[in-house]
């Protein structure tokens, strides 16, 4: 069978142009019943399944982990089991209204796939985009302004979540900038909050495509709230894929690009241990029999933000790893292309510098993935 690629004309047609989201193919099963009959298997690919530890100290596991999940931070289950029933709810609702590049908001739109346009396979998603730039538009507006056209759409909760999730990211962000030795402004750091709510219907044959493409986020910090699905995300370590398993009421947090560049993709620490800051590949799977949503908080720098190292991070002789880069022009970059794991970062690399940490860094958590936790007793993440 031919995989769902821009060569499936009619497929892309109905998916893309004429705006119903993979999910409206899977509501409408206008080519199911053909994709179920060719699909052989489930196959999920040869992920491997080692896990990683859900931990609630922060600066370790950020510097080692690089990806992470934190319990105790004060949303609690019930909340979380709101959200997702409200973010499932508005997937039901009309969108082409809200597609993106004609929406009726300027801040809040609704796309398929990635980047459809340039994509040679769709990934199997629908999501609903929302940003807030501090400075301009108040998130909660953006939805009031939604609402005159959507009935209930779960703005109360999806509002609430942004608001949870700021000092929350505020507060994970200081810890780190601070293990660095550091000052940063918060409108580097979180100057943009964007939030995308993801849909992944059932897909009748997952091995041909993908929920999400493996990349690595662009942005500062992100923090995801993820359905009950086993088997969804991965996160890359060297040649590993790492499952990222559903922890009840917790939070995924990931680094992403931009504090990977602010840190020259280190610092090191006492007893001569390096530390990482590193954004990680991830991707999430498509499942034959669920569906899921997911929610991920972006916090990022200002468009305008120059990103480059910090000067409190270099070391004696050491040299800049990336380009200094605007915050506009480095997502200018990445939307413009189909996901594409590292190759944002590789984009602003400077010459015959190599990058150490990758090696070292799959090295040291393959050596032992389940025995990084740390000690929960410290009081520097409380809410
Ligand atoms: O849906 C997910 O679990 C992850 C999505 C993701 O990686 C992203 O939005 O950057
Ligand atoms: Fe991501």
């Amino acid at each position: 069978m031919a995989p769902i690629g821009l060569t499936d004309v009619a497929l892309t047609d109905f998916v893309v142009n004429q705006r119903h989201g993979v999910k409206g193919l899977v509501d409408k099963r206008v080519t199911t019943e053909k994709l179920i009959m060719e699909a052989a298997t489930t196959g999920k690919g040869a992920l491997s399944t080692p896990v990683i530890p859900v931990i609630d100290e922060i600066c370790e596991a950020a510097a080692t982990l690089v990806f992470f999940q934190i319990v105790n931070h004060g949303v609690s289950v019930d909340e979380q089991n709101e959200l997702r029933a409200a973010g499932r709810g508005f997937f039901d609702l009309q969108k082409k209204r809200y597609w993106e590049g004609s929406s009726v908001s300027d801040t809040a739109w609704y796309m398929t796939s990635f980047n459809p346009y340039k994509e040679a396979k769709l990934e199997w998603r629908d999501y609903r985009h929302f940003e807030y730039l501090s400075d301009q538009v108040d998130f909660a507006a953006t939805w009031t302004f939604l609402l005159s056209f959507d009935e209930d759409c779960g703005r109360d909760e999806v509002v609430n979540h942004s608001n949870r999730m700021k000092p929350i990211g505020r507060k994970i962000l200081e810890i780190l900038v601070n293990n660095l030795n550091a000052r940063v402004e918060e409108q580097t750091l979180m100057g943009t909050l964007r939030m995308n709510v993801n849909y992944y219907p059932e897909c009748p044959d997952p091995k041909l495509t993908v929920g999400t493409g493996h990349h690595c986020d662009i942005n500062t910090l992100t923090l995801l709230l993820q359905d009950d699905i086993l088997g969804s995300l991965y996160a890359r370590y060297g040649d590993k894929w790492l499952h990222i398993p559903p922890v009840m009421g917790a939070i995924v947090v990931n680094i992403g690009d931009m504090l990977q560049i602010l840190s020259n993709d280190r610092y090191k620490s006492v007893e001569h241990l390096f530390f990482f800051f590193l954004s990680v590949e991830h991707l999430v799977m498509a499942s034959r029999f669920l569906s899921r949503i997911s929610f991920a908080y972006y916090c990022g720098p200002s468009y305008d933000s120059v990103i480059e190292l910090l000067h409190e991070v270099l070391e004696n002789g050491e040299k800049p790893l990336y380009k200094a880069t605007m915050y506009s022009d480095y997502m200018k970059y990445y939307f413009a292309r189909p996901h594409t794991g590292s190759k944002t970062i590789k984009s602003i690399k400077l010459p015959g510098k190599k990058t150490r940490w990758y090696k070292s860094a799959s090295l040291r958590l393959s050596r032992n993935p389940c025995q990084l936790s740390v000690s929960s007793s410290s009081s520097s993440f409380f809410f």
